[in-house]
């Protein structure tokens, strides 16, 4: 006993109403005994596992398939259970099976000759498999995570090796009634979901969920039934999030962005917002425009004729409404340091140009029905009572509300975890290097207090809904960190959507990045971010999603010499012609931290069907030859903090501080 020394009487009798607390629940020496062995115990395990994802951007399919295939970890735990006694495609089989249980059993009993023998021969693997994944874990968690049909079963099997000869013919009956009672397919999909479950202790989700892909809300429901893990909120979460709280603005560019990817499955179905009007609107006011400019990139869904120009006008109505609506807010916010993008009055209508930063460029589209250029950002009545409607089945979907106060609640600007800080987009830096001061609300702010000061405004914005004032400005702030041009989520000098709309010159598109891009490749600059979150340089990293890397291009997602990470997932597939692979994604286990690069996913279908994965390499980033404990992570530390209380409680008991109830 160090921090707890028999004599340091006067440090417990300081602490005495807490510990009085304690003993409630450790009401004897034994109890107390009990829990300090326990505990002593999880900090030798093993750590667990942790697997980072980032921008997914909607893609459920392949989300979904990379959390089964855990990057590879499922892959490797089978690697090492069963070695050289599988050949390479009984091993793939088994991963499928673990991976999508229930659709790999319907095609293999199609095929299978002696399906007796096959459940005998899978049931025995499968139990060798979980036994090696549990065995990171104590008793008790493994049972918290077992389902409850089969948990007692399950427990009996993989504690009874079937090696000891005593308990062979136990092991072996519970086995053969599992199939003679034809519960086999049930038992294999109930052990397999463990061993999907427990592979992977920690997921972090580093920001991005929303947009372009056809799925966010599917991924949200996922997200919500995952028994451990946190989210850096992306740009576009936190668009989402501000269209949720009742941002005008954020509710004019998510609807833009769904028109743009003709993705309105998400709006429509998922969260059980109405078009209709909008629609309405756009084929009254837009009724001789094919609005060719706002055409839907449809990737590879099939658009009607019909349906293409109805989108196409949605998507224009929705795009000046976008511009008008962010033309208000930014004048009501100068602090916000974007007149620049106020581009609506500078256009010369009878010319057909806009004058950029002092440059006339011909704009591609002279028809705009609804815009007064006397008063260019005023909306029509129409426009008024179509975004109030649209605002109202926003604020009002209540699956929204409940993806979006889970995204609130699992979700921040930054995560520290075991040394990695974790961040979307950026920390914004000056030309220099150093910090970059920002103005909030008459307040600036730089580093570590930026990101604090905003994750602030950001739960007001949704909260705090009796202070009208404090939610408005909140929800400016949402949209300002979707967009504004020192917003460590967007990380930008600015978004060019209106540009990328009506001027044709390609080099008004451009959208330069924060000087942190420029740095992130330097390890005196990642030591500087480091320390200002307080984390040991030398042992600790940053992860970054937000900029997709151009591996086409020989980019490396390993900058500073391995002291930062850049995982954009690569899911989104508008983008994969641009990086030429899926993306990475990070895995931290007990030996160290692993990057694995994917291919492009086709199908679920093919994935079961040919045992099909998406894993192309995996680089080993750190490898440590002791293993690493939980006594050497953040739990660790705080079961370290347990163990100490629970040593003074045992010396109160035993000075007759505090008396036993027994
Ligand atoms: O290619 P799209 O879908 O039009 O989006 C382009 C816009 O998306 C952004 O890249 C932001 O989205 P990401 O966070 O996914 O990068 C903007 O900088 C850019 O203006
Ligand atoms: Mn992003």
């Amino acid at each position: 006993m160090t921090f707890c020394d028999e004599n340091n009487i006067d440090l417990i009798k300081e602490e005495l109403r807490y510990l009085e607390l304690l003993a409630k629940q450790y009401p004897s020496i034994c109890a107390a005994s009990t829990e300090i062995i326990n505990l002593q115990a999880i900090l030798n395990l093993p750590k667990g596992t942790e697997h980072f994802i980032s921008d997914i951007h909607g893609e459920y399919e392949s989300f979904i398939h990379v959390l089964k295939n855990a990057s590879g970890v499922t892959k490797r735990k089978i690697n090492d259970v069963f070695g050289n006694s599988l050949r390479e495609k009984e091993k793939e089989s088994l991963a499928t099976l673990v991976y999508y249980p229930e659709q790999k059993l319907e095609l293999i009993k199609k095929d299978e000759t002696n399906l007796k023998d096959w459940y005998k021969i899978t049931l025995y693997r499968l139990i060798e498999l979980c036994r090696e994944v549990c065995s990171k874990y104590t008793r008790s968690k493994v049972r918290k995570s077992l389902p409850q049909d089969f948990a007692y079963i399950i427990e009996e099997l993989l504690h009874e090796g079937n090696k000891k000869v005593n308990k062979l013919e136990y092991y072996n009956g519970i086995i053969e009634t599992i199939i003679d009672i034809d519960r086999a397919d049930e038992f294999i999909t109930a052990i397999s979901k463990v061993i999907q479950k427990l592979v992977v202790d920690r997921l972090h989700i580093v920001g991005d969920i929303y947009d372009r892909g056809p799925g966010a809300d599917i991924i949200m429901d996922k997200l919500m039934k995952h028994h451990s893990l946190d989210i850096q909120w992306g740009n576009h979460d936190i668009l989402w999030m501000g269209a949720a709280a009742g941002s005008k603005c954020c509710i004019a560019n998510v609807l833009r962005i769904s028109l743009r990817y003709a993705n309105l499955a998400t709006i429509e179905d998922g969260y059980g917002i109405n078009l209709l009007p909008l629609a309405t609107f756009a084929m009254n006011q837009y009724e001789k425009d094919d609005c060719k400019g706002f055409k839907p990139k449809t990737l590879d869904k099939l658009l009607t004729e019909t349906d293409t120009i109805l989108f196409s006008r949605m998507h224009k109505a929705i795009s000046i409404i976008q511009f008008k609506l962010e033309g208000q807010l930014i004048k009501s916010h100068p602090e916000f340091l974007m007149d620049d993008r106020l581009l609506l009055d500078k256009i010369d209508i009878e010319k057909g140009t806009i004058n950029l930063y002092g440059k006339n460029y011909k704009i591609n589209d002279t028809n705009f029905p609804t815009v007064n250029w006397k008063d260019p950002y005023k909306l029509t009545k129409e426009e008024e009572c179509l975004i109030n409607k649209l605002t109202n089945s926003f604020v009002n979907s209540e699956k929204l509300e409940r993806h979006i106060r889970f995204m609130y609640s699992k979700g921040s600007m930054y995560t520290v975890y075991n040394s990695n800080l974790l961040y979307h987009g950026c920390i914004p830096l000056n030309e220099d290097g150093s910090f970059k001061e920002v103005e909030i609300a008459h307040g600036k702010h730089k580093g570590k207090d930026l990101l604090d000061t905003l994750d602030r405004y950001a739960r007001e914005a949704y909260f705090f809904k009796n202070d009208k004032k404090s939610k408005a400005y909140g929800m400016d702030i949402l949209w300002y960190l979707w967009c504004g041009p020192d917003s460590p989520l967007f990380g930008k000098e600015k978004m060019t959507t209106f540009e990328r709309y009506f001027i044709d010159d390609k080099s008004t598109h451009k959208e330069k990045k924060d000087s942190y891009y420029k740095y992130r490749d330097s390890e005196e600059i990642c030591s500087y971010i480091l320390k200002e979150f307080d984390l040991e340089p030398d042992s600790s990293h940053i992860i970054n999603g937000h900029i997709p890397v151009k591996s086409k291009e020989g980019e490396s997602p390993i900058k500073a010499c391995g002291k930062l990470f850049v995982i954009d997932g690569g899911f989104c597939r508008a983008y994969q012609p641009q990086t030429g692979i899926a993306g990475y994604t990070l895995i931290y286990n007990s030996y160290g931290l692993l990057l694995t690069s994917h291919e492009p996913f086709e199908s679920t279908q093919k994935a079961i069907k040919e045992n099909k994965d998406i894993l192309s390499s995996t680089i080993i980033l750190e490898h440590v030859n002791s293993r690493k404990r939980v006594a050497d992570t953040d739990i660790g530390n705080e079961l370290k903090k347990q163990i100490k209380d629970l040593e003074m409680l045992l010396i109160a008991y035993r000075k007759g501080l505090i008396k036993e109830k027994k």
